[in-house]
């Protein structure tokens, strides 16, 4: 079980350190990172939350969960932007992590060396399989990682890829479950191998 690393007095000075969320599509990411900063507003820390300016599916700003949670953000384009926008906050949340270029390993041990709690939630993978931009640099560095599973469309299992359900090999294809759908490494892979005799 996760135990939140952070009750107590809201925390200011030489106190960062980094959080991971991540998991597949649907696993509840966005939900947790929302929750995560919530808490800390109700602890009265100063917050500011960033998402890649890309990132338009749901809204320009917002953050929005797939449950309709929703959080208001600033959206950046490029991580390196974070440093000038956070002003004297204590935390820092960043969704859709995976979409940011190799700068954001830096900006984050940045933030978090000097004072900052930075919760960065991402896909650990792409419809590939494989890891996905700065994600497992970041868990590698991180103080605390933690992954979040989705329930599996075809079996109900536990999910932890996102299935692309279309054509395209585009590493970024945003979108929703008209594209991708969750599935356990049993499904995903089943999927992909069909895929490939559907193609021979
Ligand atoms: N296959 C699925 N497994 C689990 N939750 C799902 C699934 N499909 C839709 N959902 C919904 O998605 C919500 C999680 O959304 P969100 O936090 O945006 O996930 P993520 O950011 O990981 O994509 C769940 O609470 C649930 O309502
Ligand atoms: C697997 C995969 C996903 N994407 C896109 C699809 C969505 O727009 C986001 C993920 O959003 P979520 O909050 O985690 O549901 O990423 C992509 O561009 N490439 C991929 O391989
Ligand atoms: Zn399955």
């Amino acid at each position: 079980m996760f135990i939140e690393p952070h009750f107590g007095t809201p925390r200011t000075g030489a106190n960062g350190w980094i959080e991971v969320v991540c998991g597949s599509m649907f696993s509840g990411k966005t939900e947790e990172l929302i929750r995560r900063l919530n808490r800390a507003a109700i602890a009265k820390q100063r917050v500011e939350i960033f998402k890649p300016a890309l990132d338009t599916r749901y809204h320009v700003e917002n953050i929005v969960s797939h449950n309709d949670n929703f959080i208001s953000s600033t959206p950046v384009a490029n991580a390196t932007d974070i440093l000038e926008k956070i002003g004297n906050c204590q935390v820092v949340g960043i969704d859709e992590a995976q979409f940011f270029g190799e700068e954001l390993l830096d900006v984050c041990v940045t933030l978090a060396n000097n004072g900052v709690r930075v919760i960065v939630a991402g896909l650990d993978m792409d419809f590939m399989g494989k890891p996905f931009g700065q994600m497992p640099a970041l868990m590698a560095v991180a103080e605390f990682v933690t992954k979040v599973h989705a329930i599996c469309v075809q079996c109900g299992g536990v999910a932890s890829y996102s299935y692309r359900l279309v054509e395209s090999k585009e590493k970024f294809l945003l979108g929703e479950t008209q594209i991708y759908e969750a599935r356990c490494r049993h499904c995903f892979v089943a999927g992909q191998k069909e895929h490939t005799e559907h193609q021979a």
